[in-house]
């Protein structure tokens, strides 16, 4: 056994042992998007130090705990928090919450996140559903040996976020009366933001939107089976012939100021998705 599959596995048995139940649903938080989600809806909160084998959060905006919770009634693991590159660990260690979720039988992810818009028609504050990704972060979570039992050596890509999960979420959208943007969601190391130049690369590569996070824990999740939606919450124009400076404090402030319509279009479409699964 790698240490990583020992290290998930001590973890998903912890998990086990300590959830009242394993609900079909997660949902990753990305940064500041946490404020929508009620007091009264959490079970339980447990903080990412007491699971053995997980790392912690080192990031603003992160809380760090798992979140045993009922969503509308439906149950869901909420991870109000992630793991990030650029925080220095690595893309297997990044993605461990998500290998549990696989060892735990979760059948539904979805992955949200902060990210810059680099379409220029997308506005500030709104939500962009991820269509595709490209990995630029120059790692890949499923490098070294193959974990045989989690999923195939060369898994194919060709269709990372679920169709129906993504139907699904424009028909929530559009029962919210909200405008929900489509698109490609590039992923980079960080931490430092773009320069114009490189913002005017990923554009041309085809890319929507672009953040830090995600698509290791999609390349994790689709590799072991999960269906998986992924939601950005635009919030910055990165457009490389009037880019205005940005910090990760107005970052959190926008995600913070968009929290509530993830919120809504959440609510609606996580009581879709399905019940406890055992
Ligand atoms: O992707 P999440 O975790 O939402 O965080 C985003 O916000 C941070 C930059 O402010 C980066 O980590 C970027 O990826
Ligand atoms: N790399 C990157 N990450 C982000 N997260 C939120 N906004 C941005 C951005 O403009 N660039």
């Amino acid at each position: 056994m790698t240490d990583i599959q020992t290290r998930a596995r001590t973890a998903t048995d912890w998990i086990r042992k300590n959830c009242p139940s394993i609900p079909n649903t997660a949902l990753v938080l990305g940064s500041g998007l946490g404020k929508w989600i009620d007091s009264a809806w959490i079970q339980k909160s447990i903080p990412y130090a007491d699971i053995p084998g997980f790392p912690v959060s080192t990031v603003e905006g992160h809380a760090g705990a798992l979140l045993v919770a009922e969503i509308k009634g439906t149950p869901a693991f909420v991870f109000s928090g992630r793991f990030h590159l650029y925080e220095g660990y690595s893309p297997r260690e990044v993605t461990l919450p998500i290998a549990c979720l696989g060892l735990l039988g979760t059948e539904n992810l979805i992955l949200t996140n902060a990210a810059g818009a680099l379409n220029p028609l997308f506005a500030t504050g709104g939500l962009m559903l991820l269509t595709d990704h490209i990995n630029m972060t120059g790692h890949n979570p499923l490098t070294g040996p193959n974990v045989d039992d989690w999923g195939p050596r060369f898994p194919d890509m060709s269709q990372v976020y679920c169709p129906a999960l993504r139907e699904q979420a424009m028909q929530a959208a559009m029962n919210c009366g909200q405008r929900l943007e489509q698109g490609v969601y590039v992923a980079v190391a960080g931490p430092s933001l773009e320069t114009p130049a490189e913002t005017r690369m990923y554009r041309i590569m085809g890319a929507d939107a672009i953040g830090m996070s995600t698509v290791p824990e999609a390349i994790t999740a689709h590799h072991m089976g999960l269906k998986i939606l992924g939601i950005s919450c635009l919030t910055n124009k990165n457009l490389p012939d009037c880019m205005a400076q940005t910090s990760h404090a107005e970052i959190l402030d926008q995600a913070n100021a968009s929290s509530d319509a993830l919120g809504s279009l959440l609510s609606a479409l996580i009581p879709n998705l399905g019940g406890r699964h055992g």
